[in-house]
């Protein structure tokens, strides 16, 4: 008779959990899932990695999912060594002609490419695109003192759409086009929750470097609804880059949506926690 060696009650956990992942992964059949990568979420290689082959898994498993990223700090550092002033007001960059310039080279050209290639490389079909390819965003702006900053007013989902059918996994980097061609700046929060809004997403998650929605005693809040987050807003609990988060949240159920969520993207498959096992990470906002 086989031995139980402490190895192989690590694969009868394995097993166990991929077996308890039946319902979940029946649940989600068919599903859209929009994940917003946030520039903070995104760690070195390794991690990079593991949340392309937790994306490739879900295609596999036949979720469609959308990446919208981010990619903040790394628009930062380029903006440093170009010697360009950079303010933030609400969590979203003040952006000029020379900005939106450096924000599109580093988002469509660096960051973008970066992803699709780890997605290709674990076996999937990731392919790269803006807001502004197909006119996929198109954009009015956001507020004046914010400059080329856009707010999308426009999604056509039909490219999308062709790709899911094409077994593509689509990989947007949140910039998108003025009515008369110009080129906006959109958050990559904002970006996410229009694409999920227009997709009628399942699930938008929003994938960032902290574990969650925190409280004034820095607690992670594990369910949220609208009137909470309004209240912690105005308390100045809820600042900075996690306003645009859970702004986008709001509307994003407004317009649809099922749930979202707000979790560590650091954390080691944090998408497939998420959505095939019955611990949830983060905070989960639902309607009220
Ligand atoms: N109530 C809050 N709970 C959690 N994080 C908060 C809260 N208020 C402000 N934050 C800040 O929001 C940050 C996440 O936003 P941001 O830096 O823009 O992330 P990303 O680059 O992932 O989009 C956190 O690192 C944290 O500093
Ligand atoms: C208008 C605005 O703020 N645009 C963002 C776009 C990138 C982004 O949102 O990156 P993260 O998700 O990593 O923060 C910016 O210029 O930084």
């Amino acid at each position: 008779m086989r031995k139980q060696t402490a190895m192989n009650r690590d694969w009868i956990a394995t097993a166990r959990t991929l077996s308890e992942a039946l319902p979940y992964l029946q649940r989600y059949e068919g599903a859209i899932v929009v994940v917003k990568f946030g520039g903070h979420a995104m760690g070195d290689d390794e991690a990079m990695e593991v949340f392309a082959r937790d994306i490739v898994l879900m295609r596999q498993v036949g979720v469609n999912p959308v990446i919208v990223h981010g990619g903040g700090p790394m628009i930062n550092e380029m903006l440093e060594r170009l010697e360009i002033k950079s303010d933030f007001v609400n969590g979203k960059r003040v952006t000029d002609q020379a900005t939106v310039e450096v924000v599109e080279m580093v988002l469509s050209g660096r960051v973008n490419k970066r992803i699709v290639q780890a997605i290709n490389d674990m076996g999937g079909k990731g392919v790269g695109l803006s807001g502004k390819d197909a006119r996929l965003m198109i954009c009015e702006p956001d507020d004046p003192e914010l400059g080329l900053v856009g707010t999308p007013v426009e999604i056509d989902t039909h490219i999308l759409h062709a790709m899911f059918k094409a077994d593509i996994i689509p990989v947007i980097a949140p910039l998108g086009m003025g009515r008369d061609g110009e080129t906006y700046n959109i958050n990559g929060d904002t970006a996410a929750g229009a694409v999920a809004g227009a997709l009628r997403a399942d699930r938008l998650l929003l994938l960032t470097d902290v574990a969650g929605v925190k409280n004034a005693d820095g607690e992670v809040v594990t369910e949220l609804r609208a009137a909470q987050i309004r209240q912690m807003t105005s308390d100045g609990v809820i600042a900075g880059g996690m306003i645009p988060k859970t702004e986008t949240a709001l509307d994003a159920i407004e317009r649809g949506v099922r749930a979202v969520v707000i979790l560590d993207g650091r954390a080691p498959n944090a998408t497939l926690l998420e959505l095939f096992t019955e611990h949830g990470a983060g905070s989960l906002i639902r309607a009220d």
